[in-house]
């Protein structure tokens, strides 16, 4: 029989976490059968919870001073079986984590599909190697720019931004995600824009750029939006899927009238990843369950920008997003805020040729503008890829040599 497996991190003050775990076990499937006839005791084995391991960690003495009490740590792995729920991610959370993540300090950090349930889930339509074929870009990390400044401004500067990144050579732009339905850039304006001034770029560069239009509104509306972007010929979607759920990406992804690659964005995902004590781990949810649900990329922070995280959660987030253990497409990790040429390498260094570096006030505060901005990221990215020192490549690249001025460069340690 199917079955579906998390690893929860628990802080227990009563200390035993073999109890503990039985009681998830239980509590989240059967209740207490152990109390009812034989029979129905029979019947209902099949549903109950398994706990596979319980693994005690060192305590975190500081953090126990500082709240006052000794607690346990540990890891418990438990499985429901696939009896219990429908294939689905509100189902699957739900069993796994619903009344659970009201109970005290148990953060989900791992969540394990079996190969059956997995091949219920869609994927990304076109993953890293449908994108890249799309760009025709398949020998370096894309580069991505994310419009700045837009809101209440007409479709006259969203159409000089765009071109001035695209000529510069970036792969994607996209929306930012705070950019809504407005009227002074409306969405459907917005696409039309797009495509006449991404063919003008094109025309000049020979090179191809997606923009990412943002799809907002009420969730009853976005399937209709989605299907109207593609008519008018968008390429890419842009989604903040926490707002609404991964099971509305899944809809989108799964809608054969939508044949757009989607572009995940973590908004809200602090709200729930960011406590050590509480909440869904990063790769879980920015990674496993957006992978699953069929994003096409994903952004999360970076572990170096303005909004890092912890550079093994992010290492874990592109393993969750790329690993061969998932018989799914892969995503495209792209992490994320804050990022300028400098971080190039060590952003190559931990994510590799598989990731897109994206940027945007470090494409739109370049002296020479976007257009700049983009050609010192590009060529930031050819010398990752080389392998040459960031320094000497800028010897010959003005525009890189500028940014390194202005923002200097990371060394990979
Ligand atoms: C927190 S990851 C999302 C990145 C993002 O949406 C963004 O606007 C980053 O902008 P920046 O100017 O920091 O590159
Ligand atoms: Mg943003």
């Amino acid at each position: 029989m199917g079955k579906v497996t998390a690893t929860y991190l628990v802080h227990d003050k009563k200390g035993n976490l073999d109890k503990k775990a039985e009681g998830i076990a239980l509590g989240l499937t059967v209740g207490s059968w152990t109390d009812l006839p034989l029979l129905e005791q029979e019947q209902l084995r099949k549903h109950k919870g398994v706990v596979e391991s319980v693994v005690e960690l060192e305590r975190d003495d500081e953090a126990d001073r500082f709240l006052g009490n000794q607690r346990t740590r540990g890891l418990l792995k438990i499985s429901y079986p696939s009896a219990n729920f429908s294939n689905d991610i509100p189902a699957i959370l739900t069993t796994v984590f619903g009344k659970l993540s009201l109970d005290g300090e148990i953060k989900l950090i791992d969540l394990e599909f079996d190969k059956q349930l997995e091949s219920s889930f869609p994927g990304p339509k076109y993953g890293i190697s449908g994108i890249r074929e799309i760009l025709g870009v398949h020998n370096r990390p894309l580069v991505m720019s994310i419009f700045k400044g837009v809101l209440g401004k007409d479709l006259s500067f969203f159409k000089q931004q765009l071109y001035e990144q695209s000529l510069g050579g970036v792969d994607l732009v996209k929306d930012d995600e705070i950019l809504f339905d407005n009227p002074l850039t409306p969405f459907e304006d917005r696409i039309k824009a797009a495509k006449e001034v991404l063919q003008q770029a094109e025309d000049r560069t020979g090179e191809k750029t997606l923009y990412a239009v943002n799809l907002t509104g009420r969730t009853s509306d976005l399937r209709d939006k989605a299907r109207r972007a593609a008519d008018l010929g968008a390429n890419a979607l842009l989604f903040n899927v926490l707002s609404y759920g991964p099971d509305v990406l899944q809809e989108l992804a799964e809608d054969k009238e939508i044949p757009l690659p989607i572009m995940a964005h973590p908004a809200l995902s602090g709200a729930i990843g960011s406590s050590s004590l509480y909440g869904i781990g990063y790769s879980v949810l920015l990674g496993k369950l957006l992978r699953y649900a069929g994003a096409d990329l994903v952004l999360f922070p970076s572990p170096y920008g303005s909004v890092a995280l912890d550079r093994d959660e992010t290492l874990n987030i592109a393993e969750a997003l790329t690993t061969e253990n998932i018989a799914l497409k892969k995503s495209f990790p792209v992490p994320s805020a804050g990022i300028h040429p400098g971080l190039t390498p060590v952003l190559f260094n931990d994510f590799g040729l598989d990731s897109v570096i994206n940027a945007g006030g470090g494409i739109h505060g370049h002296p020479d503008g976007a257009a700049g901005g983009a050609r010192a990221f590009r060529q930031a990215v050819d010398a990752a890829v080389i392998g040459e020192d960031l320094e000497n490549y800028a010897e010959k690249h003005p525009e890189l040599q500028k940014a390194l001025e202005l923002w200097g460069g990371v060394p990979v340690t």
